[in-house]
């Protein structure tokens, strides 16, 4: 499976937002995209399936050309979980991650879906919930629910965009690394929208650094999520502290000489808490042109 992102650009009518984004991604594994607030980074997803249509360039899945695969073959290839807190169903937890399985297709319940359903369920741990009403659950369990009607689809490809943003700590947690051994096990692409720099950094094989509408830099954890990248990109004062050889981002309050960990992980991941069961390192994002 492979992602080609050839100089994509694409603009909402008031407004220019991705300029000739290249891309290229091989393997299974996980990444992050992280950036600013209104850098493009959401916008980036939809031209990845079809949600928006890039203004000039072309995105392939393995050399096809995605404006070429219709919406209903590209579900098979591309999953997308959006960042909404809104959605609602009028339905039972499992029938609603039982549409996973048939994106823009009939409507099916067979053993063999349920199945699915019911693994995915136990793999977050909200198995307990299977028969709840969707739109009686808390804003965390919304967010799994969905990560499970994302998974359950098992596409090649998966797009999540802040898939974790409403989830506690140690749930944060729990999920990227085990969106980390899904992309090994599953053979599949997750690339993640994330705001949590220390967390991504941990988990992902490779990381995008957004900006303007631009990449502005990719590559391994390390190599993204630097003092200097920080600085000029969030504008922050950071110190990065290596932890087996993984970035940890502390914020550096310059008037009052004080750091403070950019998120509790920071704290968390030189503990005992994570325990990591697979440890695969993975490769093959690389930048083709830069903007
Ligand atoms: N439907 C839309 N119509 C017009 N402009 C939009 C639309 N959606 C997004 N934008 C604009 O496009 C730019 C990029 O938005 P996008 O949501 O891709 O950013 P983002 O990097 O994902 O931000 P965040 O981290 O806040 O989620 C922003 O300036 C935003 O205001």
């Amino acid at each position: 499976m492979k992602i080609f992102v050839d100089e994509i650009s694409f603009g909402y009518s008031s407004v220019d937002v991705l300029k000739d984004i290249s891309l290229e991604i091989n393997d299974p594994q996980l990444v992050s995209i992280i950036g600013p607030n209104g850098v493009g980074k959401s916008t980036f997803i939809h031209c990845l399936n079809k949600i928006l249509s890039p203004t000039s360039g072309t995105v392939l899945i393995d050399d096809k050309n995605i404006e070429n695969i219709s919406i209903k073959d590209l579900a098979k290839l591309v999953g997308y979980v959006p960042y909404s807190a809104n959605d609602t169903f009028p339905l039972s937890v499992t029938d609603t991650v039982l549409m996973g399985r048939h994106p823009h297709g009939t409507w099916k319940s067979l053993n063999s879906d349920l199945k699915k359903v019911e693994e995915v369920l136990v793999l977050l741990g909200i198995e307990h919930l299977a028969m709840r009403p969707f739109n009686e659950l808390s804003a965390g369990q919304h967010q799994k629910v969905m990560l499970a009607r994302g998974l359950v689809q098992e596409p090649k490809i998966l797009l999540l965009d802040e898939p974790t943003s409403n989830l506690d700590i140690k749930h944060q947690i729990e999920v990227t690394r085990m969106l980390k051994e899904l992309s090994r096990l599953k053979n599949m692409i997750i690339i993640m929208i994330s705001h949590d720099l220390n967390i991504a950094a941990k988990y992902s094989d490779n990381m995008i650094l957004m900006s303007k509408g631009k990449i502005h830099s990719v590559g391994k954890p390390h190599e993204v999520i630097t003092e200097s990248n920080l600085r000029e990109i969030y504008n922050i004062s950071s110190r990065i502290i290596d932890d087996h050889g993984r970035p940890h981002v502390i914020l550096e309050d310059d008037d009052d000489e004080e750091t403070i960990p950019l998120c509790d992980t920071a704290y968390v991941s030189s503990g005992s808490i994570i325990n990591e069961s697979i440890k695969l390192e993975g490769a093959g994002v690389e930048k083709v042109r830069s903007g």
